[in-house]
């Protein structure tokens, strides 16, 4: 059984199929990218997936069970967790405070953050830290990292809540090529050492190819293929649907689809 199954998801906005009859599977273990040119219902299905909209109609199963319209808090603490494109964290507060914050929040224990913040989970929210390789930079204000570290950061955030699915919407967005694949090394080293599920939408096809175990392809809300990256890169509905045309996907970077 596939970790998470989203099986016939539609919701429209005042006459818009945001998101049309659409279904896919996500074993775990697995990374899987949800493409499609701007306006093609990724958001939609993302916030569809962890409660933050309600379905017209549809089922989206978590290991066999439906969470569909569930509060976004009660996903979350079913084992959903996500990373936004806007940063998640507090600049003020330094890099382990961030963690244990959001350690903290996933046990709804905030009382405890009157205490001093040393003495709150900072054994856990460390060995976070170790797992994204930003353990020697855990005193610093996350104001002052660099845009590659904060990311770092918040992937450690999202891990607090033990997820064993991950949403991640456009984790490489507005970051040099080299911090890009840096990033995705590390989310793919974390699929394989935790058995965690990623869910990710990204514009950066470089990204996509190198890192997806699969691809799933929207287009105005309808799912127009999916499967293995070199089956989607050869797809003519998909080039059809970047590109109004044949042309083909470059073997590089494609930017920002049109
Ligand atoms: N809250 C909303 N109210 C009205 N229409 C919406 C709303 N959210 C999305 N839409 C519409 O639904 C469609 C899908 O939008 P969505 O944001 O899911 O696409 P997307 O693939 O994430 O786009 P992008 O790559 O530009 O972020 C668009 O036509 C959009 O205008």
């Amino acid at each position: 059984m596939s970790l998470l199954h989203v099986q016939h998801l539609s919701k429209t906005f005042g006459g818009v199929a945001a998101l049309d009859d659409v279904s896919f599977e996500l074993p775990a273990g697995q990374m899987l990218a949800l493409i499609g040119p701007n306006g093609a219902g990724k958001s939609t299905c993302f916030n569809l997936i962890n409660g933050q909209l309600r379905p017209d109609a549809g089922a989206v199963l978590l290991a066999g069970k439906d969470i569909a319209g569930m509060p976004a808090r009660h996903i979350w603490q079913r084992g959903v967790a996500r990373t936004f494109q806007v940063s998640a964290a507090f600049g003020s507060m330094t890099v382990l405070e961030n963690v244990q914050a959001a350690l903290l929040s996933h046990r709804r224990q905030l009382w405890r953050w009157w205490r001093p913040a040393a003495s709150c989970l900072r054994d856990e929210a460390m060995a976070l830290l170790e797992q994204v390789g930003m353990a020697a930079q855990a005193r610093r204000a996350c104001g002052v990292l660099a845009y590659g570290d904060i990311k770092r950061v918040e992937l450690a955030m999202a891990l607090s809540n033990a997820p064993r699915l991950l949403l991640m919407d456009e984790p490489t967005a507005g970051m040099a090529p080299r911090e890009r694949q840096q990033l995705m090394a590390l989310t793919r080293r974390l699929v394989s050492e935790r058995g965690l599920s990623v869910l990710f939408t990204e514009h950066s096809m470089d990204v996509v190819f190198a890192f997806a175990d699969r691809i799933i392809v929207l287009a105005r809300g309808q799912l127009i293929a999916q499967g293995e990256p070199e089956s989607v890169r050869r797809d003519a509905r998909v080039r059809e649907a970047y590109f109004g045309s044949g042309a083909s996907f470059g073997e590089a970077n494609m930017g920002s689809p049109a």
